[in-house]
């Protein structure tokens, strides 16, 4: 492995991918410093759609790969490596494009990236030096996710059971649950498997003092 390290963390919408990667970055961030470890999100790399209106928004098929600037999220994994800051931008779930703001990325030695379609683009997956899948069971992923969204997406229970019928459950089978075999590491149990959390942390570890 090079000078950064890279690791994806994949699976199931509500898979407990941003649990898992926010708690590893949060346990080790105090410990180590900001200049160390970063963390990013695929969703914010969510086109941005400002020129369309809300009607033609919720049209949109958020779990197809098009519905991702993957490129520009490969080109941003690049100038980190190469030791620049990069502009994220911020995406929000309620208007369904990216806000006008942007939250600046430093550089780090380790880097986690966390959603749903990373391994399935084979540009993305050179970039990655470990890969992680929640293998989580997908009855479990709708009843958190149904859970989540009504509290914090701005959902109703019919359009989540909608658009999971529609798009999320069908995307699942066509592109995430295939992509599993670019994994290094599967965790089941979701983003609270401590264990799994530990191996990852003892592996960063183990990583930095290399460097
Ligand atoms: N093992 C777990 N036990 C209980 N709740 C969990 C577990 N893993 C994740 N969750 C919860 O499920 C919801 C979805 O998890 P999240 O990490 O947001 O999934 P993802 O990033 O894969 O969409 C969140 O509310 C999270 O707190
Ligand atoms: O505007 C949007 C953008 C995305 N979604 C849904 O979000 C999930 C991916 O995020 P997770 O945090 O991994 O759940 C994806 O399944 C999209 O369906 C959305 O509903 N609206």
């Amino acid at each position: 492995m090079g000078k950064h390290t890279i690791i994806a963390i994949a699976g199931a919408s509500a898979s407990g991918k941003s649990l898992f990667a926010s708690t590893v970055y949060q346990e080790l961030v105090a410990e180590l410093g900001c200049e160390r470890i970063a963390i990013i999100s695929e969703d914010a790399y969510y086109r941005d759609q400002s020129h369309l209106s809300m009607a033609q928004r919720v049209l949109t098929n958020y779990d197809h790969p098009s519905a991702f600037e993957h490129q520009l999220l490969a080109s941003h994994l690049l100038a980190l490596r190469d030791g620049q800051a990069v502009k994220v931008p911020q995406y929000s779930y309620t208007l369904h494009t990216r806000t006008e703001e942007t939250l600046l990325v430093q550089p780090a030695k380790v880097i986690l990236v966390e959603g749903i379609l990373l391994l399935t683009d084979k540009h993305l997956r050179r970039q990655f030096d470990i890969t992680v899948f929640m293998d989580t069971p997908l009855d479990v992923c709708l009843l958190r996710r149904m859970k989540r969204d009504l509290e914090e997406r701005g959902r109703s229970i019919s359009s989540v059971a909608e658009q999971y019928e529609n798009t999320v459950r069908p995307a699942f089978f066509e592109f995430i649950a295939p992509s599993k075999q670019y994994a290094d590491l599967v965790v089941t149990r979701g983003g609270k498997n401590q264990i799994a959390i530990d191996i990852i942390k003892t592996k960063i570890r183990q990583l930095l003092a290399e460097k």
